[in-house]
């Protein structure tokens, strides 16, 4: 038997499981990982992220990030929030603001005094490569800055225009006249795992409701529709940027709250919620594996 202990969060309705990883040895297998997340055999989550010593010195704690189908990714910005929340609450360190690692770079964290957390969220870029996303041969289009790409998808008569953007993950990003009937459930799968996406993809459906001011579904890489996705969020914002229809900062409206965006063509930033909700304990040999 392993015993370890659990902290249930969510930032904005996007759920995780948070794990000490410095106090404890924490060592899961991707169907571990997934028996946890699962809602009815597990505790159930979108995300599980663990927290663990950091690798290089500048930083305080290494962040990692694992989907609920199992595959650890680059980056989490709802998570972000509660990663910091986790630390202060438990005690593992009292900086503030905190230093966090993830695969690629140190973003930093600051808890504000009215309980809500800013997030520097590191770098975006657009270059398709940086997806991966293959746009040879696709048709494009020239809005603003920002260039789209018509994605045919499966059994869809029409393509979807997306714009590419890589906040350490991968998104697709649409403009949506309504986001309550955007075609989320049956598209979004489609552009999750389309062959174009080597590393698979988040799909963002965002409509603009003014200069500074959308409301987004996202259909996440590995974890299907969430309530909120805070990398989504700021790809969203960026895309919109771009494409000559926000300004910063952008208010972006989820299903599960709201968070803030501000982009000055260089740093970006996130302000949101992290809330906790319960702890607990499991036992890895009562996980139900796939
Ligand atoms: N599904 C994402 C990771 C979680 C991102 C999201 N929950 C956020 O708040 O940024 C991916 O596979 O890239």
């Amino acid at each position: 038997m392993a015993f370890y202990e659990f902290t249930k969060m969510h930032g904005a309705g996007n759920d995780f499981i948070v794990l000490d990883g410095v106090r404890q040895q924490i060592s899961l297998s991707p169907a571990q990982l997934r028996a946890l997340a699962d809602r009815r055999f597990g505790i159930g989550a979108d995300q599980i992220l663990l927290v663990e010593p950091a690798q290089h010195g500048e930083a305080d704690f290494r962040y990692r990030i694992f989907n609920a189908d199992g595959s650890e990714v680059e980056h989490c910005g709802n998570g972000a929030r509660c990663f910091v929340r986790f630390v202060h609450e438990q005690g593992l360190s009292d900086r503030n603001p905190l230093h966090a690692e993830i695969a690629t770079g140190t973003l930093t964290l600051t808890e504000q005094a009215d309980g809500e957390v800013t997030v520097d969220m590191g770098i975006c870029r657009f270059e398709p490569a940086t997806l991966p996303f293959d746009p040879d041969g696709l048709t494009t289009r020239t809005t603003g800055e920002a260039t789209q790409w018509a994605l045919p998808l499966e059994g869809e008569t029409e393509p979807v225009w997306i714009v590419p953007v890589s906040i350490s993950n991968p998104h697709a990003v649409q403009v949506v006249t309504d986001v309550d009937t955007a075609p989320v459930a049956r598209t979004g799968p489609l552009i999750e795992s389309h062959p174009r996406f080597a590393r698979r993809v988040n799909a963002g459906f965002m409509q603009i409701l003014g200069r500074h001011d959308i409301r987004l579904r996202v259909y996440e890489r590995g974890a299907g529709e969430t309530l909120a996705c805070g990398t989504g969020a700021c790809a969203a914002a960026v895309a919109g940027i771009r494409l000559g229809l926000l300004d910063s900062p952008v208010r972006v409206q989820t299903r599960g709250g709201d968070l803030t965006i501000r982009w000055d063509g260089t740093r970006l930033a996130m302000t949101g919620p992290a809330t906790t909700v319960f702890t607990g304990r499991f036992d890895t040999d009562t996980l139900v594996g796939d």
